[in-house]
């Protein structure tokens, strides 16, 4: 025989299942919660316990009991051999499996009956009468049918159901003039006994109800009702008493009583795997499976279901469940208090942190070496510096570390990453060369970071080296050297001859200490880790940046899935070392797992602890990976916008040429308005890179190109980072789409579906002077019908039709990856070897 549920026996005993829990507390029968089942020792238990209460209470209780069983006895009388009545069955055992499709019908209408009063009640004073019009009503509707007397049978037990339950409710709240008796009185309790609820739930229960009328609202609430409408119609039209109703809709039913009773909400995070649903929901795993299946899901019970899924489920059960999204919950940091903020007077100074930044060939490695050569191994004992992936060098006393791997793409990609460690940016301008399109870069991505930077003007050893060119270059950039009265440093230097690299670790200093760079080292400590790998004799190893705190050698630690006790510490000469203080590089031994780059890595107090949060860890990253990453996109700018999540658009703006680009971006800056302001993270000349997407994806920006394209590794990264990357070839586009897309009417009918690129290897001229392109497809396919972009240093320089595509002699619809053939252009000529072909075509999409 099944067990009874807390909240079946609570509601037949006609408390609550707050009450009853409280009550099984006090006479020490283990549960957890309402849906926990009950023995049938602990059963009996309760049940004497409220039935010594009930003799104790007044003789009206007793009156109330008494009628309800004899009523009950009746009733079942009444209905032997024909139908089972519902409610009563609360005394069996298996309250939801036996149960009639009638009564179900009743009982929708009972428990909508119910929701409306509640509603009603809360607005209404006259609920009653409203209640019983619907009592009414309802025998009205239902007077013609044959099963006429079988729905009297259970609009009275419906009525003494309320009038139980309405009483249950008054006498907790000591209400005791109350009367009962036949069905008339009963009407007439009722009818007070509502009137009395319907206050006590306005006062008591309103902001619960509300909430959850709140959460069902919109369409859901709709949708339910819509539903409840239409099976209720649906069934009483095709009832066949031969045939009992599936037992799911009884559950449900059942389910949906409880919950309108006692208003459970149960708290759910979605996403979540099949398993843990159910567990939630306290329903089998089969239920759940069985019910995906139905939803044309096939999922195994440790696969994971989004909150859409989850929501129709909890429909579906007639549970009403809360959906949070993870993240909204505290963080790992709180929960394990990981992180704090240090007292003011803990604070001491601390080494700056330097990343050395500038385009290619301009000197970065050389400047680091320099650096290194004459501070490191005169100075420290131990010698050369290993790569660790950060170093420390002494400047007159005072300690800097530098970040070895120079260039503004790994600053960015640890900025992806969550790690901001950079406290200077060392910007290299060769003197012989000037500010290139990488130093323009660079200065993006140093001010998209907030991050101070230092010019230091290499190469002055050079005989071309004009330094004066290079300030001159820099102010087009807003960056005005101190004695051209800016404020920015500039120092000029040679990484060959090491003339000017003290001053610039002097200025480095000077700026540090203005930028008052302080943390507390006594306290356990956090970092990032700025390099990690496996080490075939070692296992795991990791460079740790320590941040706050003091690392110590044989400290427990944990940095995302990775966790471990400290093996071995050195530093970055190599040499064994018990402790690290803030700023410096250590490389640590021992953890389990070899851990991310630009993960933090937090000092714990037990190896327990550190293992919690790992596994927890991996808990968020299976459940971010079915998230998708929050990133802007013309699309839903405008309802980021409306959420408040977006007040400002960042933009990354790349053209043709630099006049261009300074016009878009002074039209696009003239678009800012009161929700929304328009910010030009980046500009440059050239085709789309991958550092203008990783710029893109760290500052939530997104790429507008102007008569240029990315290039094929931008493409894909700009995929993986879901960055919106837009192309135009008519200014007046780019501004109405910006304009449209902040003010919420960005809807394309028509998007641009790229299917491949080729590269042109050879031309060749035809008698008609034609020329045909021998080309060679790097990506996708080149279909006949579709556009061609021909692109000279991803720069856009036609758009048109194919008038001929052929592979060898035969016109041929498509080619594929890998394949040549020859191509002939409608009306383009100007073809030259090394260009690269873009095919795409025009697809309409659903307006949304
Ligand atoms: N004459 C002279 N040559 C220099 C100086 N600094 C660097 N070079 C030379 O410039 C070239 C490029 O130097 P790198 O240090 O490799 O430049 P980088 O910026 O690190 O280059 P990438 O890592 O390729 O971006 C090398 O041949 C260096 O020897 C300098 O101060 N004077």
């Amino acid at each position: 025989m099944a067990n009874i549920r807390v909240h079946a026996l609570a509601k037949e005993i006609g408390v609550s299942s707050k009450e009853l829990l409280e009550k099984l507390n006090n006479l020490n029968i283990e549960v957890k919660n309402h849906f926990s089942t009950l023995t049938d020792a602990e059963e009996k238990k309760i049940r004497d316990s409220y039935n010594k209460k009930n003799q104790k209470n007044s003789p009206t209780n007793n009156k109330v009991k008494e009628n309800k069983t004899n009523k009950k006895q009746n009733f079942n009388k009444k209905t032997e051999g024909n139908t089972i009545e519902a409610k009563d069955q609360k005394s069996s055992r298996e309250p939801k499996k036996r149960f009639d499709p009638n009564k179900n019908r009743f009982n929708n209408r009972d428990t909508k009956d119910r929701k409306d009063n509640i509603d009603s009640g809360r607005n209404n004073k006259n609920t009653s009468q409203k209640n019983f019009k619907k009592d009414r009503n309802n025998k009205a509707d239902y007077s013609e049918n044959k099963f006429n007397n079988k729905r009297n049978d259970n609009n009275k037990d419906q009525n003494r159901e309320k009038n139980h339950n309405f009483k249950t409710k008054e006498r907790s709240f000591k209400d005791s003039n109350r009367e009962n008796g036949d069905y008339k009185q009963d009407r007439k309790v009722k009818s007070r006994s509502f009137n009395k609820m319907s206050e006590v739930l306005t006062e008591k229960d309103a902001k619960k109800q509300e909430y959850s009328k709140k959460k069902s609202s919109k369409n859901k609430n709709y949708k339910n009702n819509k539903v409840d409408r239409f099976e209720l119609q649906e069934e009483y039209k095709q009832r066949d008493l031969s045939k009992k109703a599936p037992k799911k809709k009884v559950k449900k039913q059942l389910k949906k009583e409880v919950e309108v009773e006692e208003n459970v909400v149960i708290q759910v995070q979605a996403p979540l795997m099949v398993k843990d649903f159910a567990k939630a929901l306290d329903v089998s795993v089969s239920t759940i499976i069985t019910k995906l299946i139905g939803l044309g899901i096939m999922a195994s019970q440790n696969e994971s279901i989004d909150s859409d899924v989850c929501e129709l489920l909890a429909d579906d059960l007639g549970i009403e469940i809360e959906i949070s999204a993870p993240g909204v919950e505290e963080s790992i940091e709180e929960s394990f208090e990981l992180d704090f903020e240090d007292p003011e007077k803990s604070l001491k100074a601390r080494p700056p942190v330097v990343t050395v930044m500038g385009h290619v060939d301009h000197g970065k490695t050389s400047i680091l070496d320099a650096i290194k050569e004459s501070h490191v191994t005169s100075t420290e004992a131990g010698g050369i510096t290993q790569h660790i992936g950060a170093h420390t060098v002494t400047s007159k006393g005072k300690k800097i570390t530098f970040l070895d791997t120079p260039g503004h793409e790994a600053f960015t990609a640890m900025r992806l990453r969550g790690a901001q460690i950079t406290d200077v940016a060392i910007l290299v301008v060769a003197a012989d060369d000037g500010v290139m399109p990488q130093t323009i870069e660079a200065i993006s991505h140093a001010r998209s970071a907030h991050v101070p930077i230092i010019v230091a003007i290499n190469k002055i050893d050079k005989e071309s080296a004009n330094i004066d060119r290079v300030k001159q270059e820099l102010s087009e950039q807003n960056l005005i050297a101190e004695d051209w009265g800016g404020d920015t440093i500039m120092v000029p230097v040679s990484a060959r001859t090491k003339e000017g690299i003290d001053d610039l670790l002097e200025m480095i200093l000077l700026v540090a200490e203005m930028g008052e760079l302080k943390a507390n080292p006594n306290r356990m400590a956090i970092g990032t880790i700025i390099e990690a790998k496996l080490d075939k004799g070692k296992g795991p190893m990791a460079t740790v940046l320590v941040q706050k705190g003091t690392l110590k050698a044989n400290d427990f630690v944990v940095s995302g899935i990775a966790s471990g006790r400290i093996r071995a510490m050195n530093d970055d000469k190599g040499k064994r070392i018990k402790k690290a203080g803030p700023s410096m590089p250590a490389v640590i031994l021992g953890l389990s797992d070899v851990p991310n780059a630009g993960d933090l890595i937090y000092a714990v107090k037990d190896d327990k602890t550190a293992k919690t949060i790992a596994d927890k860890n991996k808990e968020i990253l299976r459940e971010n990976k079915l998230n998708n990453a929050n990133k802007v996109s013309l699309e839903n700018l405008f309802d980021k916008i409306k959420e408040g999540e977006m007040k400002e658009l960042d933009l990354i703006v790349k053209g043709d040429v630099k006049g261009s680009v300074e016009a878009l971006c002074q039209s696009l800056l003239k678009i800012s308005n009161d929700e929304v302001k328009i910010s030009i993270v980046h500009s440059g000349v050239g085709g789309i890179n991958e550092s203008d997407i990783t710029l893109a994806s760290a500052s939530n920006a997104i790429v507008i190109g102007f008569n240029v394209r990315p290039n094929i590794n931008a493409i894909e990264l700009a995929k993986a980072e879901e960055v919106d990357v837009r192309t135009y070839r008519v200014i007046y586009d780019i501004i109405n789409d910006i304009e449209a897309a902040a003010k919420g009417m960005l809807e394309p009918e028509f998007v641009e579906e790229v299917q491949g690129r080729c590269q042109v290897r050879q031309t060749f001229k035809l008698p008609n002077n034609n020329i045909v392109a021998g080309v060679y497809v790097l990506s996708g396919k080149i279909t006949r019908n579709s556009t061609i972009r021909v692109l000279r240093d991803d720069k856009v320089i036609f758009e048109g039709g194919i008038s001929s595509l052929k592979r060898f002699k035969d016109d041929v619809k498509e080619l594929q990856t890998g394949f040549e053939g020859g191509m002939v252009l409608d009306g383009f000529n100007d073809i030259k070897e090394e260009d690269s072909f873009e095919a795409f075509i025009m697809k309409e999409v659903e307006r949304k």
